[in-house]
């Protein structure tokens, strides 16, 4: 099994992307749906001791977390490091899931997946990127989102340029969703027609 990481920084087009992949008949891990649902119970005692005040009928209020880390490193990375074991169980199970109903690719959508050094052990990694314009328009329509979260969120990635350049696919959202869809099909030609020995990684060591 090939195992895909997708990745890119906020608001350019990751999940949009990852559904392609999945109409596609591949199975995807969507890391912060996984962080989402972790906060709908599983986490929430937790986030509730480190930051109080977040949570309300045994659920974490993202609004009020993101005021809580009010864009502080010591606060993002306390955070983190109660979330992120738990993603990559969750992301375990998914991989082995996958391997048992025989998947010939399965894709990882983890926006931190530069920031965390997991791009070098998946097989292939896909950088969704469009252009920062529309970008930050994308992220600022959305409800709740401020100019201050936003910039505080970016900060904390690896910038778009960099990401593109150490990208072995890039998919430039800046065009029409038909234009994406052509190049989530070229990839997976490409993918396809590289011999599986050409990929070292081995799915059971990530
Ligand atoms: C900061 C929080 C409360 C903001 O919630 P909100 O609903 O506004 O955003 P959402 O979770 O949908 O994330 C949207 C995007 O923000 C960016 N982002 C999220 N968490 C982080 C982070 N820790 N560092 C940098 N960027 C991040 C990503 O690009 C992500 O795709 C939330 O993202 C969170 O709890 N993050 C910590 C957990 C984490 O690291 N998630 C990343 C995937 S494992
Ligand atoms: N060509 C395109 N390809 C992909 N998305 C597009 C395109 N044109 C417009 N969009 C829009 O851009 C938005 C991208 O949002 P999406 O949630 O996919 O981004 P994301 O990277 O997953 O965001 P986040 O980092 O916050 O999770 C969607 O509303 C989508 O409809």
């Amino acid at each position: 099994m090939i195992v895909v990481g997708l990745t890119g920084s906020i608001g350019m087009g990751k999940s949009t992307i990852a559904d392609m992949f999945r109409r596609r008949g591949i199975p995807v891990f969507d890391a912060d749906a996984e962080v989402h649902r972790l906060y709908t119970g599983e986490v929430t005692a937790a986030v509730e001791a480190a930051f109080p005040g977040t949570t309300e009928d045994g659920r974490v209020d993202r609004v009020r977390l993101a005021a809580a880390l009010n864009n502080d490193e010591t606060r993002f990375r306390k955070l983190e490091a109660i979330v992120h074991p738990l993603v990559r169980a969750s992301e375990r199970r998914f991989l082995h899931t996958a391997h048992e109903s025989h998947a010939a690719t399965a894709v990882l959508e983890v926006p931190l997946l530069f920031e965390t050094g997991r791009d070098k052990q998946v097989d292939a990694v896909v950088v969704v990127s469009a252009p920062a314009d529309v970008q930050r328009a994308r992220v600022l329509a959305r409800p709740g989102m401020t100019p201050e979260k936003l910039d505080g969120l970016l900060a904390r990635q690896t910038p778009d340029e960099e990401k593109r350049q150490r990208a072995d696919f890039v998919v430039d959202t800046g065009g029409t969703l038909a234009d994406s869809e052509a190049q989530v099909d070229a990839i997976l030609d490409s993918l396809k027609s590289k011999p599986a020995e050409a990929y070292a990684r081995h799915w059971q060591d990530l």
